[in-house]
């Protein structure tokens, strides 16, 4: 790379920790003992600290035991809680949850500060509950909300409802309807953690209007909306019935007609799949995943898209048990994310900017392809993801090759004047092709969050086109689906850098992506990964460099 990254930019400091279990006060009841009793060379005052731990510890776990609650269904009890926290913006609908010690304490504690009392801890199966329910409750907000509602006597009993008996209603009519759990045990037990969590009314409350959604179910007449009126009544139809914004369901009929609309609500809508990508940079390939999977007897598919992943429909707290993610031998990535990688094709000895880099899914398996030699400047403004970038670099044997830079990339490139091989500028977007596993994403997307997005593209793609050489590779990659911030980004981009070119992507991905334009686009309905797109431009060698 010409110019001096490394003097540009340091390292964000590696010896911090934000996890907050680090801290003494919160070390867990069964931390190791080396850390509670001292060896024979410890100091006093090292003995008294693991003494106010040990006294610490014990009173937490007596004061954990008294508000301990064995009635409740612990998946409900965290579900409620989980929901809460997600519709307060305080929760990401994380759908992997990591089941480690850490996670789970963390978890419990909050169901304690919401709810007043503990659940017994969750075991895979609440876990695998957990998951489910939350992702569906979300996903289906609209739909679910829109039956509620119908159910309640008055139209101020769904309005003015408080939040947590919202979320255990959700929770009961969706274990009813799209979980297809028995009914009787769903009544039974949402009743017992409104009464407890809440009182004795908010039992009886969710006991009728759950009493009437079976009844309703079992004759096969929920109160929807009929598909009648004008675009717009049919729109806010379809948006209950397939539970998306109205806005929403109004491009995407411009776009792509009803019937592809409808499809891709469906897929928004189903279990999310996801696949796994084998770090072949530490000598472990897909064979060995695969002859792991089996043992583990967790049902894959190979990716025909791509050679270094896996696709896994169920099981995915299996593989994080099985550690194979902490060791670095493997990522959580879609295929539609490894295709990009693939249009910027990365050769060992070059130089790359990977200008939005973080949390680094593609900065690492660029990294991967690289096999140590070159580098990958890795850019980002958000500076605690770009640090989960750099733990993971390290992890996949990879921070001789990756350098990390902390940066908005407007300013960057005005004041470094290093050029590179290749840009990749995976540009901040709306998100809308990753909607299965993005479950909440819907709900905090507006229509007018695609206007300053596409302003924000526009700029970051005017400053990474000024870090490639001349005879340099420029991609601009999102995960949407929308022509505006895809498709219509290149065409502006273009009239303002006549000294780019469209370089075809044939012959870097299977032909079935290729756009007649020889941009890159998966189609979530068609391929059945996520949505997203990718331009390859070329720097022409004769202009000036601006
Ligand atoms: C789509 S995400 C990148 C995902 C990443 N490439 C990956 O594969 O894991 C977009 C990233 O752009 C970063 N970003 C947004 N505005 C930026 C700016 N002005 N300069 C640098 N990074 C920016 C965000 O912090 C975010 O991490």
């Amino acid at each position: 790379m010409e110019g001096a990254p490394s003097l540009l930019c340091h390292n964000s400091p590696s010896s911090y920790s934000s996890n907050p279990n680090h801290s003494l006060k919160s070390l867990p009841s069964s931390s190791p003992s080396f850390l509670l009793f001292p060896s024979k060379h410890s100091s006093i005052k090292t003995h008294q600290a693991n003494s106010r731990i040990f006294s610490l510890n014990k009173e937490r776990s007596m004061r954990r035991d008294s508000n301990l609650n064995l009635e409740v269904s612990p998946h409900r009890a965290v579900a409620a809680v989980r929901l809460l926290r997600v519709e307060q913006g305080g929760a990401f609908t994380d759908l992997l949850i990591e089941k480690g010690r850490n996670s789970a304490t963390n978890e419990m504690d909050y169901v304690e500060r919401t709810l007043g009392f503990r659940t017994r801890d969750l075991d895979d199966r609440d876990i695998r509950l957990v998951t489910d329910v939350v992702g569906s409750a979300i996903r289906w907000k609209r739909y679910l909300d829109h039956l509620i509602m119908s159910l309640c006597n008055e139209e101020k009993t769904f309005r003015d409802m408080e939040p947590l008996l919202l979320q255990i209603l959700r929770i009961g009519f969706c274990e009813i309807i799209k979980l297809d759990m028995p009914a009787y045990a769903v009544v039974d037990e949402n009743v017992r953690l409104a009464k407890v969590a809440l009182r004795p009314g908010a039992g009886n409350l969710v006991n009728g209007i759950l009493r009437k959604l079976v009844l309703l179910k079992g004759t096969n007449s929920l109160p929807l909306p009929k598909l009648e009126g004008d675009d717009r009544a049919r729109a806010r139809a379809l948006a209950i019935i397939h539970s998306h914004p109205v806005w929403m369901v109004r491009r995407w009929i411009k776009f792509l007609g009803r019937e592809e609309a409808v499809r891709l609500m469906n897929w928004n809508n189903s279990d999310p799949s996801f696949s796994i990508r084998v770090n072949t940079w530490k000598g472990y390939t897909r064979d060995d995943l695969v002859t792991q999977l089996n043992t583990l007897k967790v049902p894959h598919e190979i990716s025909t898209y791509n050679d270094d992943f896996v696709r896994i429909q169920r099981g995915m707290q299996i593989v994080i048990q099985a550690g194979l993610l902490k060791e670095g031998l493997c990522s959580v990535q879609d295929e539609s994310a490894g295709l990009v990688v693939s249009v910027l094709d990365p050769q060992p000895g070059e130089t790359i900017i990977d200008c939005c880099a973080a949390p680094g899914g593609k900065t690492l398996f660029m990294g991967s392809r690289m096999r140590g030699q070159g580098k990958v400047l890795a850019i980002d403004i958000n500076k605690g993801r770009l640090r989960i970038l750099k733990e993971t670099t390290k992890l996949h044997g990879l921070d001789g090759v990756v350098i990390t830079c902390c940066a908005d990339l407007r300013l960057f490139s005005e004041k470094n004047l290093i050029k590179s091989d290749k840009v990749l500028l995976d540009a901040p977007c709306s998100g809308l092709g990753v909607l299965s596993k993005r479950a909440d994403l819907r709900w905090n997307r507006k229509l007018e969050d695609l206007e300053q997005l596409k302003l924000l593209q526009d700029e970051l793609l005017d400053a990474a086109s000024r870090l490639v050489k001349p005879g340099g590779v420029l991609v601009y990659s999102t995960c949407s689906i929308d022509p505006e911030e895809n498709e219509e980004r290149i065409k502006s981009f273009l009239l303002r850098h006549p000294e780019f070119v469209v370089d075809p992507v044939n012959g870097k991905i299977p032909p079935d992506f290729i756009t007649e334009k020889g941009f890159y686009s998966s189609n979530p309905v068609k391929h059945s990964i996520d949505g997203s797109f990718a331009a390859r431009l070329i720097r022409s060698l004769h202009h000036p460099v601006l």
